[in-house]
């Protein structure tokens, strides 16, 4: 007999509106958004310049708090938690990935993926050098972790940025842009690694892009215009 488990949705947003300013100056930058990302999907979010994607991205990692709607991560209600408690969900649960890396300059490679994991609090010292160890070699970059990020090529520097992402073994990643700042090869290459991960480990993926092959080769494309959900395939 097979049983079936219906596994809860990552995330799920629900009538989401964002608005910013008042008056004149108000700008409603999300509209009524309906999301729900399942475990283990590979999600592209497209859309042109200034069509709320950076918005949804910091509401859904409970950076910024919607206007009304609501945004429930492993179907716990974010909106009325406090900071201290988002950010406690934001170090455990989730990883980031930045379009310009965001590498700490005066760490090596292999600091800047270990300090997160033991200042976070929640593994210990050797634990989190083992992690540390095993996310740089399988982004490929065991030869270089005495290398400062100056030292590096940009789609290295994105190779550390996703070890650091994956070390805690988040259950949500969330990149922004994560090829915008790279070659057209490089890019191909860190799209291809992402697509490993996703594959060999289940890491859920939710990657703000402009990259038509990111776009062609993610397993779902949810593209917004003028704050408005228009595409979900
Ligand atoms: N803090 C803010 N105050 C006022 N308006 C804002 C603020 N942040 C974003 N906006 C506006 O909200 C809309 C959506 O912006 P957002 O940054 O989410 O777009 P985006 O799709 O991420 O754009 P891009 O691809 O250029 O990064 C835009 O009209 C923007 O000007």
């Amino acid at each position: 007999m097979s049983v079936i488990i219906n596994e809860l949705p990552v995330i799920s947003l629900n009538n989401i509106c964002k608005c910013y300013g008042a008056g004149d100056s108000k700008v409603d930058a999300l509209n009524n958004i309906s999301l729900e990302i399942d475990k283990g999907e590979f999600l592209a979010l497209c859309g042109p310049s200034g069509s709320g994607k950076s918005t949804l991205l910091n509401i859904l990692s409970g950076i910024d708090k919607p206007t009304s709607g609501s945004v429930l991560f492993s179907n716990k209600l974010l909106n009325n938690l406090s900071e201290e408690q988002l950010s406690a969900i934001r170090g455990k649960h989730l990883g980031f990935i930045f379009q310009f890396f965001n590498l700490i300059p005066v760490l090596n490679v292999f600091d800047n993926v270990y300090f997160p994991l033991v200042l976070n609090g929640y593994i210990d010292k050797n634990e989190a050098k083992a992690r540390a160890l095993h996310f740089i070699d399988s982004v490929g970059l065991a030869a270089f972790t005495r290398r400062k990020p100056t030292e590096l090529s940009g789609g290295q520097q994105q190779r550390v940025a996703i070890a650091r992402a994956l070390a805690h073994n988040p259950q949500l990643v969330i990149a922004d842009e994560p090829t915008g700042n790279l070659d057209l090869g490089t890019g191909e290459a860190i799209l291809d690694l992402l697509l490993k991960i996703n594959q060999e480990i289940g890491t859920t993926f939710i990657i703000s892009t402009h990259s038509s092959q990111l776009k062609a080769r993610a397993q779902r494309v949810v593209e917004i215009k003028d704050g408005v959900l228009v595409h979900d395939a």
